[in-house]
């Protein structure tokens, strides 16, 4: 029995029909958030298997078993900015075209969107799908951009600043984790009640799909030399061509949906985001930087303990 405030742990593979089922005999879910994925989108050049295993079969997995439960839970899952493809809208609306994947991992990310209005369609689900733009923060993602740079300019090692092939720097609507969170609980408090039982729908249910990013995107170059200031230490960059490898020249998210139902507003600049993305970043792997001396200085203690 879980006590208040306990949180229980099961490690384990969204294909494991037995796991989930498992799952579902012994807790009655009225809500999941669903962020497990295979995510980035160079990656999915190289193993294009596990986007397929993990973003649709494994998502699909979740929700033949989420239809079939009783009650049949309401399901928020992060969908990604990347199903804006090659769409030169901006900023990018939800009423804007999405069928024009850049990469395989966005191609799976739009999939899921598709057959979460098919589950939401044929067995009452209640679906809402998050489009997220570029999270960043404190416990990110090592392959992500802002992290290996960090970790690269503090060793010493160059890095490939993208622009176009028309020579244009490349852009991204940098958003912080804390914002997200936010989105990812309005989200699940404004989550109808799915309308089926034991795998039939009764009536319409719920099924949305809402923009989460920052609204101000910011030229990978100025990341840069953000982190060079907070690092204290100069990056050795090379701007060069973005490769033909899944990514989209710029984002930028449109996010007055969000706004409107569920008062989503994201209230991080990526210079304050990165600036507790390196103080985070000091503490968890004991290195020096420019931040590091600030918050001793100023007689704090780093976040994150030791690696
Ligand atoms: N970080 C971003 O900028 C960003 C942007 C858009 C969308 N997203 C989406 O947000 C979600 C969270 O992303 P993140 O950046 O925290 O990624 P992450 O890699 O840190 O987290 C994803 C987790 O899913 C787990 N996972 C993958 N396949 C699984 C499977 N088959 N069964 C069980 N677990 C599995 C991984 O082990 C990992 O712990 C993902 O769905 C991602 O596609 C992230
Ligand atoms: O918003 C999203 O949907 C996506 O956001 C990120 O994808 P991306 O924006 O490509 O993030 P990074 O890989 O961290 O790249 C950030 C920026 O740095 C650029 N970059 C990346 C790598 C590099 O070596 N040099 C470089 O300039 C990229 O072109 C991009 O503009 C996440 O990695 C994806 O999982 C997510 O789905």
């Amino acid at each position: 029995m879980l006590l208040k405030n306990q949180v229980f742990i099961v490690d384990g593979d969204l294909n494991d029909a037995v796991l989930l089922a498992k799952l579902f005999d012994v807790v009655p879910f009225s809500h999941i958030l669903h962020l497990a994925a295979q995510a980035g989108v160079r990656y999915a050049m190289q193993n294009p298997q596990s986007y397929v295993s993990s973003n649709i079969a494994g998502f699909i997995n979740l929700l033949e078993i989420a239809k079939s439960a009783n009650p049949q839970p309401a399901i928020v899952w992060a969908s990604s900015s990347s199903v804006y493809g090659l769409n030169d809208k901006v900023p990018f609306s939800e009423l804007h075209r999405t069928d024009r994947p850049a990469s395989l991992y966005a191609a799976t990310k739009k999939a899921g969107e598709e057959i979460a209005h098919t589950y939401n369609h044929i067995y009452g689900l209640s679906l809402t799908g998050l489009r997220f733009f570029t999270v960043y923060g404190p416990w990110g993602r090592p392959d992500m951009a802002y992290f290996f740079f960090t970790k690269d300019i503090l060793q010493g090692k160059s890095i490939d600043v993208y622009q176009t092939q028309e020579g244009k720097q490349v852009a991204r609507d940098f958003t912080y984790i804390d914002d997200v969170v936010k989105g990812c609980v309005g989200a699940l408090d404004t989550a109808e009640k799915s309308t089926g039982s034991g795998g039939k729908k009764k009536k319409p249910a719920q099924l949305r799909v809402y923009n989460l990013g920052n609204t101000s995107p910011v030229p990978v170059g100025q990341l840069v030399s953000i982190l060079e200031s907070l690092l204290g230490k100069k990056a050795k960059k090379h701007v060069v061509g973005m490769p033909r490898n899944g990514d989209v020249p710029f984002t930028h998210a449109n996010v007055s949906l969000a706004y409107r139902d569920f008062g989503y507003k994201p209230s991080t600049d990526l210079a304050s985001g990165l600036r507790k993305f390196v103080k985070w970043y000091s503490g968890y792997y004991g290195v020096e930087t420019r931040v590091k001396k600030e918050i001793q200085g100023a007689g704090e203690v780093p976040e994150g303990g030791s690696a």
